[in-house]
């Protein structure tokens, strides 16, 4: 699902009125609609039924007259509070409002202090709120009698309903300008916004709806845009049926490179991992007296002697070429001799490759190597590690997460994972995906080696780099949720993501079972 600016979302709507003749009181009406009907459902639990509307002198207060017209159909007292010069209210805007006047319907002006206690007075029992102040429309830093009542509106204990985007986040980047609505539900129209999308704004949303108003399909196509949310519908059905011909070598054959002295976990968790995601076979190239561990704990996983590959180079390089994917870097240290196996993979091997962790901190020291890579290059870096990668600051990468993951993945010619809240996926051709699955509990040991391993294990199997990234991404976040609920985000740890992925496969990812097959 593409992700829109502010300055696309309008074209998006320029096109949708201009090119296919949809009369934007058309957009509005339905806007508005989407909105009732969702503020009924809030109500509907409510033993007092009351609405109060903010609105501002552009079309997201325009979303709100028209909500305020069919909540008034359906009996629901309400109050208008608008904020603004009412001269300055225009157009489809305009039409409603009139509408509204003509009805009789209660409106205050909300233009000095006495009116914000006008507004609190209005606030009484369990009514609700809805937010129709500012949409795409924000340009400039909320302040004064507006600010007063966003503050007192956060404050009110209230839950509100937020139009389009919660007033104060701005569409481009989800940054607060001064102060924003805290929503409990934000209900956005045709296509989600990057404001609803990015932190901090994606939590000033509550739970996000996005409700169709009647954009054609052709209009939607027509916004180029490169970024797009990841949704469960882009990963449903994704993994074929399997034939009945088949053997383990049909699911591929995926060589990780990892562990260290007291970092077997890591190989373990990536290994498991990619087994679970499909991977036909795995082998596992951890240091000799790590071997004995790994075979106990991950006993599907097939060891092989690390000093042995370093110790015969051309074997190692022999075979790099009989894999179908390889993975390095999880809990593998920083030493020369690591150094040089990252060297040796980057160079003669021709299959996905995926590096990680400490992969990408070796990686930092010299990235031209990856110039010389004849393979496609999957890097999944934590935001410390892109620092390091980038030699920008921490606080930087996570201010300009989708500017910073795409210029290293055209400059690089890699994709690029940069993990956090929201993942942030680019190919080399500047193709950005945005996954908003996972929670804080999976900031947990481990949660990273086992992203490693699914990207593996889904390369394995043939998918291609950039789908296997983006399926593994979205999978692991929403493993991670499965887990989280049941046993809480102070509890999960990485192997209960692992433990998740089996019922997810059957339920999302794999092609559901023709009627023939159960023969
Ligand atoms: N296809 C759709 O998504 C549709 C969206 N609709 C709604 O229209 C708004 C966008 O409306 P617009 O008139 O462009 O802007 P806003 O209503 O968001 O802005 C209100 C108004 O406020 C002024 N302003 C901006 N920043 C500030 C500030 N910090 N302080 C004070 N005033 C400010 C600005 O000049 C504007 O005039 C969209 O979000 C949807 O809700 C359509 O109704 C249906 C189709
Ligand atoms: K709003």
């Amino acid at each position: 699902m593409k992700v829109l600016n502010n300055k696309e979302m309008r074209e998006l709507d320029r096109i949708a009125i201009e090119v296919y003749s949809i009369p934007g009181i058309i957009l509005m009406e339905n806007a508005g609609i989407a909105v009732a009907q969702q503020a009924m459902k809030v109500l509907n639990n409510k033993p007092s039924k009351k609405v109060v509307i903010l609105c501002g002198v552009g079309n997201n207060g325009g979303d709100g007259f028209v909500a305020a017209r069919h909540l008034r159909n359906k009996g629901i007292p309400l109050d208008v509070f608008i904020l603004g010069e009412p001269a300055r209210i225009k157009g489809d805007a305009r039409t409603n409002y009139d509408i509204l006047l003509k009805l009789g319907v209660s409106i205050t002006y909300i233009e000095e202090e006495k009116d914000v206690t006008a507004f609190e007075k209005a606030l009484v029992n369990d009514s609700i709120i809805i937010d129709g102040i500012f949409g795409t429309g924000l340009h400039r830093e909320v302040e004064g009698i507006i600010k007063e009542v966003i503050i007192t509106t956060n404050n009110s204990g209230k839950e509100v309903i937020a139009i389009d985007i919660p007033s104060g986040v701005n569409g481009n980047d989800g940054k607060i300008n001064g102060v924003a609505i805290q929503a409990a539900k934000t209900i956005t129209f045709q296509l989600p916004k990057l404001g609803n999308i990015l932190y901090p704004g994606r939590a000033y949303c509550g739970e996000l709806m996005i409700k169709d108003i009647g954009i054609p399909q052709e209009a939607i196509n027509s916004v180029q845009t490169k970024i797009q949310l990841i949704t469960e519908d882009d990963i449903t059905g994704i993994l074929p049926q399997r034939r009945p011909d088949t053997h383990k070598g049909t699911y591929g054959k995926a060589f990780i490179i990892a562990g260290s002295p007291g970092m077997t976990g890591a190989a373990i968790l990536a290994s498991k991992a990619a087994l679970r995601c499909g991977g036909g076979i795995v082998k596992v190239a951890v240091p000799q007296a790590q071997m004995d561990i790994l075979e106990n704990k991950s006993i599907e996983a097939i060891s092989v002697s690390l000093e042995d590959l370093q110790g015969n180079k051309k074997e190692f390089i022999e075979r790099l070429q009989t894999e179908d994917t390889v993975a390095i870097g999880p809990g593998c240290g920083q030493s020369d001799a690591f150094f040089d196996t990252l060297g040796t993979v980057i160079n003669n091997t021709t299959v996905p490759i995926v590096i990680d962790a400490d992969g990408l901190n070796v990686l930092a020291k010299n990235l031209n190597i990856l110039k010389n890579s004849k393979a496609p290059c999957i890097i999944t870096p934590h935001p410390g590690e892109m620092a390091r990668l980038t030699g920008l600051s921490i606080e930087v990468i996570n201010k300009e997460r989708i500017k910073v993951t795409k210029d290293f993945s055209e400059k690089w010619g890699v994709i690029t994972l940069l993990k956090g809240a929201a993942t942030v996926i680019a190919d080399p051709e500047g193709n950005v995906y945005i996954n908003t699955t996972g929670n804080p509990g999976m900031a947990t040991a481990g949660s990273g080696d086992v992203l490693t391993g699914m990207i593996t294990g889904f390369l394995a199997q043939g998918i291609s780099p950039i789908k296997a990234t983006i399926i593994a991404a979205y999978l692991h976040g929403k493993a991670g949720d499965r887990g989280s609920v049941k046993l809480g985000q102070y509890s999960l740890m990485a192997g209960d993501i692992i433990k998740e992925i089996p019922c997810l496969i059957k339920e999302v990812l794999a092609e559901p079972l023709k009627k023939s097959n159960n023969t």
